[in-house]
């Protein structure tokens, strides 16, 4: 279960903290590392941090964007060192790490992990359907990257260990992964831009509610597939008009 739980760090600068964040995860029992477009690849300065955990690093994945690092992830989860980013629906660190180990049993997860110096964009922490804030000392919250890896880890594992003495497991819903969620926003972006409901050169912030708005629901795979029945047979109807 615990290989279902990815760590995705995006656009780091510096390698070490690369390293640190494998030896996090590593002393949790985590090996799903991938990095979105680092700003250098980890060498001898991570392998020295990652200490006993370079078989984490050797197995990291590389990727361009955030996109290609959640699409197999029905459940993305987006820290901050800000608390109540763009009013998305928040997770304490205990309840992010429930949550993904519960759903974690069954499917993907992605913790995300913003850059050293502004964190995430607000593109990509719309990509989630939860965001996490450690609730540090208000007047100065942002951990390293590394003991932010640390601290939600060790939720996961702590949440892990308690999975493990319960009997029964719940049956949960089968949710739309991030690249059919993903596709199902650009098809609704689509056709709201092809009706005239968004006007192209002023779209405002339709989408960005309407994601808000989606990934609250989080509507299950068959009810995604129903959502884009509806707009396909707009669509047609749209053609012939
Ligand atoms: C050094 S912080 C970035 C700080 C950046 N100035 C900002 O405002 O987001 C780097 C990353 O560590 C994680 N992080 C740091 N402090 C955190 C906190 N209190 N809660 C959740 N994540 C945190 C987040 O992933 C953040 O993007």
């Amino acid at each position: 279960m615990l290989d279902n739980i990815r760590i995705v760090l995006v656009n780091t600068s510096h390698q070490g903290n690369i390293g640190s964040a494998a030896r996090a995860m590593k002393t949790m029992g985590l090996t799903d590392l991938v990095l979105v477009d680092p700003v250098e690849s980890p060498q001898s300065h991570a392998s020295a941090l990652a200490a006993g955990a370079t078989d984490i690093l050797a197995a990291a994945h590389t990727v361009d964007t955030l996109q290609e690092a959640i699409a197999d992830c029905p459940l993305v989860l987006a820290t901050s060192a800000r608390n109540r980013t763009l009013d998305w629906p928040m997770l304490s660190p205990r309840e992010a790490g429930a949550k993904a180990v519960q759903e974690g049993k069954a499917a993907k997860v992605a913790l995300v992990f913003g850059r050293e110096n502004s964190g995430l964009t607000n593109e990509e922490l719309q990509m989630s359907q939860f965001h996490v804030h450690i609730p540090a000392n208000p007047e100065y919250s942002s951990l390293n990257l590394a003991m932010a890896v640390q601290t939600l880890s060790y939720e996961i594992r702590t949440a892990w260990l308690e999975l493990e003495e319960q009997p029964q497991s719940i049956e949960l819903p089968e949710y739309p992964n991030g690249e059919n969620l993903e596709r199902f926003f650009v098809h609704l972006e689509k056709s709201l831009t092809d009706s005239g409901f968004i006007v192209r050169q002023h779209p405002g912030l339709v989408m960005n509610k309407l994601r808000r708005m989606f990934n609250r629901a989080r509507p299950e795979e068959n009810e995604l597939n129903i959502l884009r029945g509806m707009l396909t047979s707009f669509d047609k109807r749209m053609d012939k008009e």
